[in-house]
């Protein structure tokens, strides 16, 4: 086991997801059984004693990878040291609320989190933002980090691919583990493309599948059009109106496998994230959008090559517009 345990601060901790995480991450789901970690739980005022209650309870669970947990109230001392951000402190948004509706009321949290993480964070620090609308606040939070590579600031669109693949174990009635080269593109919104293009189930091309299940290419694309593609991009609504609130342990779920892919690799292939665009795919430089990733040596690589047809072309610049239209937003409230 390391005997340096690693530092992960984890944002909204008092909340439903930073529940579900914490019990996770402690138990060594995320970084694996050999590494130890210290958790540094940070809260508004509000929520310190959500945060101090978890606290208690990762202390009752006795897990032998936990060496430290601290409850703060205070940005500058929660980041301080750490090698990763998990910021999930955000409000959630109810039904009839689309996600950049949250841009004005949750924006304001990411600037000073991102100084924060300029200012102490340990040089190998690594973030992922799930608190809504996830990409643009990993744009503020990146802004406001200048120090930190831009490519350590991601969001989280992992929980849409696990979704992606839900949805299409369920049509082709195959185990959800056989699948590989999906991909979401763009937002983690209702303007997200989940391609299926490129994928394959047990070595067989995802697009020859469907199209055999559906009876033919054109019907195969039929139901990615009227059913797969709305059906994960309003997932989250989806949730929302059968739970009562939004999503939570296939959130946390979603963010134990985005920071282990991120540390570990991704020995399967490439899965999706949400990284600081280089220009790739005609996506405009900086901007914070999913592609297929890869991790190598501990960095996202975004996977270069792919073949993109006109109808993939129209979905990617439709979301990457809205990605665009929120960083004008977020120009125009200051905050980057
Ligand atoms: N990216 C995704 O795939 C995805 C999936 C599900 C939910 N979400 C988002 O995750 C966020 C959290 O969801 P939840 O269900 O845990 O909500 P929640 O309301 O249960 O918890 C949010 C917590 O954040 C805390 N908080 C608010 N501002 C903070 C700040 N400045 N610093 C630290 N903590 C702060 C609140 O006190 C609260 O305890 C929401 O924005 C939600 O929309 C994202
Ligand atoms: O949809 C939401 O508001 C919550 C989350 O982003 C989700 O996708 O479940």
């Amino acid at each position: 086991m390391s005997r340096t345990p690693v530092t992960i601060t984890i944002t909204g901790a008092g909340g439903q997801i930073g529940y579900a995480l914490l019990f996770r991450i402690a138990s060594g789901a995320m970084l694996g059984p050999e590494t130890s970690v210290r958790l540094n739980l940070l809260e508004i005022p509000q929520g310190v004693r959500a945060a101090e209650g978890a606290a208690l309870e990762l202390q009752d669970s006795a897990f032998p990878l936990l060496s430290h947990v601290d409850v703060y109230d205070d940005a500058a001392r929660a980041f301080s040291g750490a090698n990763l951000g998990l910021l999930v402190g955000a409000r959630p948004r109810t039904a009839g609320v689309e996600r950049g509706d949250l841009l004005a009321a949750n924006g304001g949290i990411f600037g000073p989190q991102g100084e924060a993480i300029n200012a102490g964070a340990a040089d190998d620090i690594r973030v992922v933002v799930v608190g809504n609308p996830a990409n643009t606040n990993a744009l503020i939070a990146a802004a406001h980090a200048p120090d930190v590579p831009a490519e350590r600031f991601t969001a989280l669109t992992r929980l849409d691919h696990n979704r992606a693949l839900g949805q299409l174990a369920e049509a082709l009635e195959i185990p959800v583990g056989e699948l590989r080269q999906v991909t979401i593109w763009g937002n983690h919104s209702a303007t997200q493309f989940p391609d299926v293009a490129h994928g394959t189930a047990a070595g067989d091309p995802v697009p020859a599948l469907l199209a055999a299940r559906f009876g033919g290419p054109d019907a195969a694309q039929e139901w990615l059009v009227d059913e797969f593609i709305p059906r994960v991009a309003k997932r989250g609504a989806e949730i929302i109106e059968v739970r009562g609130s939004s999503s939570v342990a296939s959130a946390a779920a979603a963010t134990i496998d985005h920071v282990r892919d991120w540390v570990a690799g991704t020995p399967d292939g490439w899965t999706s994230a949400a990284v600081v665009s280089d220009g790739s795919y005609g996506v405009p430089e900086g901007l914070v959008s999913s592609f297929p990733v890869e991790s190598v040596d501990g960095a996202w690589r975004i996977v270069q090559g792919l073949d993109v047809d006109d109808f993939a072309r129209q979905r990617i610049a439709a979301s990457v517009a809205e990605l665009e239209d929120e960083r004008e937003a977020v120009r125009g409230l200051g905050l980057i």
